[in-house]
Order: C-alpha cells, then sequence, then structure tokens
C-alpha cells in the first residue's frame, strides 16, 4: 500500500514533494542520462527543456524533435548563450565537469551537475567557490535524496525538526551496497566506463551512492578512518569494484538543518561507534540496499536503494533479537506515459525519480537559495575527498597522469 509522501526537507512546510515552480532547463549532451532527466521532467508541467544541446548538431536536432524541445544547438556555447535558459542540467561526462561548470556559472546560469560533481576534490572546490562568487545555485544530482523514501528515511533518524524525535535511537553502522554488471550497457574495453582518460571506473561512476548513503546517516561529518580495497583492471588501467569501511567520530548526528539552534550539539554517541561499509562495482549483481544501524532498531532502504521507492522500519523490543513489527513505507513512481512511452521510455532503473529532484532543485531557485539542504555544498566536497581517497588506495592512476 502507498504511503503518504513526507514533506520535502528544503521546504517542510509542503505536502508535495512534486510542488515545482517554473524553471527554464537547458541540457548539456544529449545521451542516455540526459533522455532520462527529459522524461522524468514530463511528470512536471511547469518545468520546461527550453534548449538542448550536444557535440554534434544533428544528434541535438534529433533529441530536441523528439521530445519537442524548441531549440537544439549543435555546441555547448550556443545553448549558454541562449538567455531563456535558466538553468543548466550537465549530463555529459564529468570528465568535463570543471570546464564546463565554469562556464556555465560564468554564462550566469544556475547548474545541476551529474555525479560525480567533478573528478577530484580541488576542482570540486573550485566550482563551488565559483557560484558563490556569481551568487548562482549548484548542485550535484546526487538524485536519490529527493526520493521520498529517503526523505522519510532521514526523518525516521534524525526526527521532522519540529519535535517528533527520531526513532532509530544512536546510528551506529550503516551497511551499503551497490553493484551491477555494467556489461548489459557497456561494452568492454569500448565504453567509457573502461576509459581512464575519460573518467572511467566504478568509484566515479557507482561508489557516490553507497558513500552519500553512510554519510548521510551520520549527518554528513566526515569519517575519521577510511580503508579501501578493490580490484584495478590491468588492461585498462580503471577500478572495477571497491570495498570502503569507514569510521565516524563521535558527534551530533543530527544535520545542521534540521537542528537550527544546535540544540543536540551535545548527543552523545556510544564509544567506539560509527561504522560504515560500502560495496560497490559494475562487475556483479547485488541486491543494492542500504540498513542504517540504531540502538532501537534499524532501518532498510529497499533495492534499488539508489533511487529507493520503499523503507522498512523495524523496532527493537524487550529482549535481544526481539522486535516489534515492521512498518513498510511505499512511495511508488508513476506509470510511464505514453507520450514517455513512445519518445524511448527510460534508460535507467526508476529514472521517473528525477522529478524529486528538478522539483527541489527549481523550490529552492525559486525561494533563492543557492544549495539543497538535501545535499549540501559541504557534502559533495567531503564526498570528492572521499572517492579521490578511495582511488588513491585501490592505487588507480590520476586521470592526468599517463
Ligand atoms: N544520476 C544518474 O542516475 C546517472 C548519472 N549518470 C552520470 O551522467 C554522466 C553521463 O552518463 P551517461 O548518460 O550514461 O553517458 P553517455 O554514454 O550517454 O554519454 C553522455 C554524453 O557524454 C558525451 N560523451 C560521450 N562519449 C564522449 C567522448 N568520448 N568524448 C566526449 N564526450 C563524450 C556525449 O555528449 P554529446 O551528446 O554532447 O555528444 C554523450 O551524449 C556520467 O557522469 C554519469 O556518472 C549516468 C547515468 C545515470
Ligand atoms: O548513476 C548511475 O550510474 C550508473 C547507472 O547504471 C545507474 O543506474 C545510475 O543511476
Amino acid at each position: 500500500m502507498a504511503s503518504t509522501p513526507p514533506p520535502p526537507f528544503d521546504d517542510p512546510s509542503l505536502s508535495d514533494p512534486l510542488e515545482c515552480p517554473p524553471l527554464r532547463w537547458g541540457l548539456i549532451g544529449c545521451g542516455r542520462v540526459c533522455q532520462d532527466f527529459t522524461q522524468a521532467l514530463k511528470h512536471l508541467p511547469s518545468a520546461q527543456v527550453v534548449a538542448c544541446s550536444a557535440r554534434d548538431a544533428a544528434r541535438a536536432a534529433e533529441f530536441a524533435q523528439k521530445h519537442k524541445i524548441k531549440k537544439s544547438y549543435g555546441s555547448y556555447d550556443e545553448l549558454l548563450a541562449d538567455e531563456e535558459v535558466q538553468c543548466v542540467y550537465v549530463g555529459n561526462l564529468h570528465v568535463f565537469r570543471r570546464e564546463i561548470g565554469e562556464k556555465c556559472l560564468q554564462a550566469n546560469k544556475h547548474v545541476l551537475l551529474e555525479k560525480p560533481f567533478a573528478c577530484n576534490p580541488e576542482d570540486t572546490q573550485y566550482l563551488l567557490d565559483l557560484a558563490k562568487e556569481k551568487n548562482l545555485f549548484i548542485m550535484e544530482g546526487m538524485w536519490t535524496r529527493f526520493f521520498p523514501a529517503v526523505e522519510q528515511a532521514r526523518r525516521l533518524v534524525f526526527g521532522d525538526g519540529k519535535g517528533e524525535a527520531g526513532v532509530l535511537g544512536e546510528v551506529v553502522s550503516v551497511i551499503t551496497e551497490f553493484n551491477f554488471n555494467a556489461s548489459d550497457s557497456d561494452d568492454y574495453p569500448t565504453s567509457f566506463f573502461y576509459n581512464r582518460k575519460l573518467g572511467g571506473g566504478a568509484t566515479y561512476l557507482v561508489a557516490p551512492y553507497p558513500f552519500a548513503a553512510a554519510t548521510l546517516f551520520f549527518g554528513g561529518a566526515q569519517p575519521d578512518t577510511i580503508k579501501a580495497v578493490g580490484q584495478v583492471d590491468e588492461k585498462t588501467g580503471v577500478d572495477l569494484q571497491g570495498a570502503l569501511i569507514m569510521t565516524f567520530p563521535p558527534t551530533s548526528t543530527m544535520p545542521p538543518a534540521l537542528d537550527p539552534e544546535n540544540k543536540n550539539e551535545n548527543t552523545a554517541k556510544l564509544p567506539g561507534a560509527g561504522t560504515a561499509m560500502c560495496s560497490y562495482g559494475f562487475l556483479g549483481e547485488s541486491e543494492e540496499q542500504t540498513t542504517v544501524i540504531g540502538t532501537k532498531g534499524r532501518l532498510v532502504i529497499e533495492t534499488p536503494a539508489h533511487c529507493p521507492t520503499k523503507v522498512r522500519l523495524t523496532l527493537k523490543a524487550a529482549g535481544r533479537g526481539q522486535h516489534a513489527g515492521e512498518t513498510l513505507f511505499d512511495y511508488p513512481l508513476p506509470e510511464e506515459t505514453e507520450e514517455i512511452k513512445s519518445t524511448g521510455g527510460f534508460v535507467y532503473p526508476n529514472s521517473a525519480g528525477f522529478m524529486y529532484e528538478a522539483a527541489a532543485v527549481a523550490r529552492c531557485i525559486a525561494a533563492g537559495k543557492k544549495e539543497v539542504p538535501q545535499f549540501t555544498h559541504a557534502e559533495t566536497y567531503s564526498n570528492a575527498k572521499l572517492i579521490d581517497e578511495s582511488r588513491k588506495q585501490l592505487g588507480v592512476k590520476p586521470i592526468d597522469q599517463d
């Protein structure tokens, strides 16, 4: 049975996570994720893709014709010169993020950069600083955070910020994994997945999700220990899979937006508590779920945990191993419309859920905010550092090294 969606974290006064002020989008790239983002926007009547761009004018025109987009361009620069575009969705390869992100901001556009936000912490900080200087909205496309199942999980852990406390007690551990067999969609070794110079590798492409799942439930805190292991492909030099364990310091688990007066500053964690285990890769098929373990129970963000519709809560009763029953919160995605089906459907699982992210971006821009509370700039930066450290520990060469 469907549950009533929780209010979105960026605006707790709303009951509808799809509340979306008008926003005019432009697209950088006309590939797979841009197809999915464009399809999802069709569920939001006031969000409009007004222009798209690709390196090849004919491909951009074909994409525009398919999706009834008014304008198409054969270069990204032309799109950025279009005054009708308010916010740019950057869905080309992440190896170009610093260059493209910089161009978007210099053209005075708000910008949503697909994950990973950039390929190293320095480029990440550069773009965050530039957005601040230009007074523009910028965000990493960590779309997971906007699904009602994740908004609900956040509330179950931290409380609703309006007096209702979290129910899990102290979070002591997070176990999260995402592994899929990429050979279904990306050929070895020709796909960019296996091209080190084009940002290939599982730590860039898959790890951002389990890393962000772990940091969410420690209130965005930085881990104090990180140990990563994994496999690097000899032939291509990209990392195929990895496993990361982290410990988090004993600090408040309350994110600042839910605790503006810092009342929970002294919330103590158990001594030695605060661990996360992340497994990621594009070799095998995992269940793909995130389990948050607290002193009073657990919750499971069910598969596919990076774009979930269900969260299951199990609270402890008296006695070890006993529980007081389970509650399933279910927030189904809308059915694919005829229009979506006839224009190629979606490439990736649950991509209709991009609508939640796009609606939150529109709300924040309309409210004059420069970042979303669901995934702050500080978290984007600390997750870029996690990616960097994991790649180093796995022994992956940096992109710019031969
Ligand atoms: N949030 C999410 O769920 C998802 C996010 N992503 C992220 O989106 C990005 C794109 O992924 P995806 O759409 O799957 O990738 P695609 O293979 O579809 O490529 C995307 C675009 O990148 C450009 N591109 C592709 N190959 C090259 C190349 N060799 N040199 C220069 N540019 C190239 C093309 O732009 P053009 O059209 O201009 O030619 C292409 O359309 C990645 O950063 C990925 O991490 C990906 C999937 C899902
Ligand atoms: O971000 C992503 O990258 C890899 C895809 O297969 C996955 O579905 C997607 O969300």
